[in-house]
């Protein structure tokens, strides 16, 4: 056993070692195989697969017999934000240290057990958030000034001719943002440059941001001329943003969603917008991914993207890179880069 204190405490950081081993026994290591839940970027499975035994739990047509056979070897988990990883294969992962997560939702794995079983878990803070409330923006964006429908019109060589419908100013009006996080803060800032007036909730205020504080999500929505759901996913917001909240905002909102498609009970969206309570929507997530309810592709008020926020080559390879390099942090017996638990 290492004497180096350092050493010491990143060797006790890597869940997978017997704490016992540590006081001078026979030091067992991690095992260097990797469970991959689903597919991800080309060149992080690549780098996986050169470095460790990438097992691709999707592939597996029994995955409950593969995991009974062969889960006590899994040393590392690999996975998507959006997918996660059940609870059910963790309890075939008896050597599990670490699930390494490509983004920022953790929504979709259980943390308080991952904190039972002294699992750590991972994600790519930092890396996404720009492009995420860059997407936000574009979003607010296409639907108050109406580019997809102008774009429309002019393929269809309607501007020949009639004239165009006007479209909603974006300037200097309210953004109201729910979950002022760091996808939150960063929708703020590009707000600003449009001289936006910003409110917002979150769990608590933070009184060093020079925003309106709103107290809930209904008086945030009743300040609100756009509507940003930035908040995170998970049983805490699971369809938080319901009738009421669309009857709180006024009738001429937009509201946009670039966080997870549980907050929004899809179903109170579609009919606020057939009432006209709200006057548009602009969307990158939904409840039942990619399955898009007929009723939202057949309006023309509503931008739909398929889940893309994160999706440029530059955010891509950033995760990836920490991806990789937490699960090679792991392997490695040092402190883990981006835990977060
Ligand atoms: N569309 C995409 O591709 C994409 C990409 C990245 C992130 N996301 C989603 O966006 C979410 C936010 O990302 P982030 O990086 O800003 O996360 P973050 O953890 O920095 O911020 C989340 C904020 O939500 C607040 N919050 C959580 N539950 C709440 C509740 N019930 N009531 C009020 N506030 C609550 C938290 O206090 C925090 O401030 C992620 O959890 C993820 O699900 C989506
Ligand atoms: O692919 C995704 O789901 C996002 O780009 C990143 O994941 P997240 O939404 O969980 O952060």
């Amino acid at each position: 056993m290492s004497q180096n204190p350092a050493l010491k405490k990143a060797l006790m950081l890597s869940r997978n070692i017997d704490l016992a081993d540590l006081t001078g026994g026979i030091m067992s290591q991690p095992t260097q195989h990797v469970l991959l839940i689903a597919p991800v970027m080309d060149a992080l499975q690549q780098q996986l697969d050169t470095h460790y035994t990438v097992h691709r739990l999707y592939q597996h047509s029994d995955a409950v017999a593969w995991l009974a056979d062969n889960g006590a070897q899994i040393g590392a988990v690999v996975t998507r934000g959006d997918i996660g990883v059940t609870t059910a294969v963790l309890e075939n992962l008896p050597q599990v240290g670490v699930i390494a997560i490509f983004g920022v939702g953790t929504d979709a794995v259980d943390l308080e057990y991952a904190r039972r079983r002294d699992i750590a878990v991972t994600i790519t803070a930092g890396a996404l958030t720009d492009d995420v409330a860059d997407l936000a923006f574009g979003l607010l964006l296409s639907s108050a000034r109406q580019l997809c429908q102008g774009d429309r019109f002019v393929r269809e060589g309607r501007w020949l001719k009639e004239s165009s419908a006007l479209a909603t100013q974006v300037s200097c009006k309210r953004i109201g943002i729910f979950g002022m996080g760091n996808i939150g803060r960063a929708i703020a800032r590009r707000a600003s440059g449009f001289d936006m007036e910003i409110y917002y909730t979150d769990r608590k205020v933070d009184s060093s941001l020079p925003y309106h504080w709103c107290e809930d999500v209904l008086s945030l929505a009743s300040n609100s001329d756009f509507f940003i759901v930035a908040v995170s996913g998970g049983k805490a917001s699971y369809g938080i943003v319901n009738r009421q909240v669309f009857e709180a905002l006024p009738k001429h909102a937009l509201v946009i969603n670039i966080a997870r498609g549980s907050i929004i009970n899809e179903q109170d969206l579609i009919t606020a917008l057939q009432n006209g309570d709200i006057s548009g929507a602009g969307l990158d997530v939904f409840a039942n991914e990619p399955n898009v309810p007929s009723a939202l592709i057949e309006m023309d008020n509503v931008v739909l993207q398929p889940h893309v926020a994160s999706a440029t080559h530059e955010t891509r390879q950033r995760m990836s890179n920490i991806v990789f390099e937490n699960v090679q942090a792991y392997f490695n017996g040092q402190i883990l880069p981006h835990r977060m638990n």
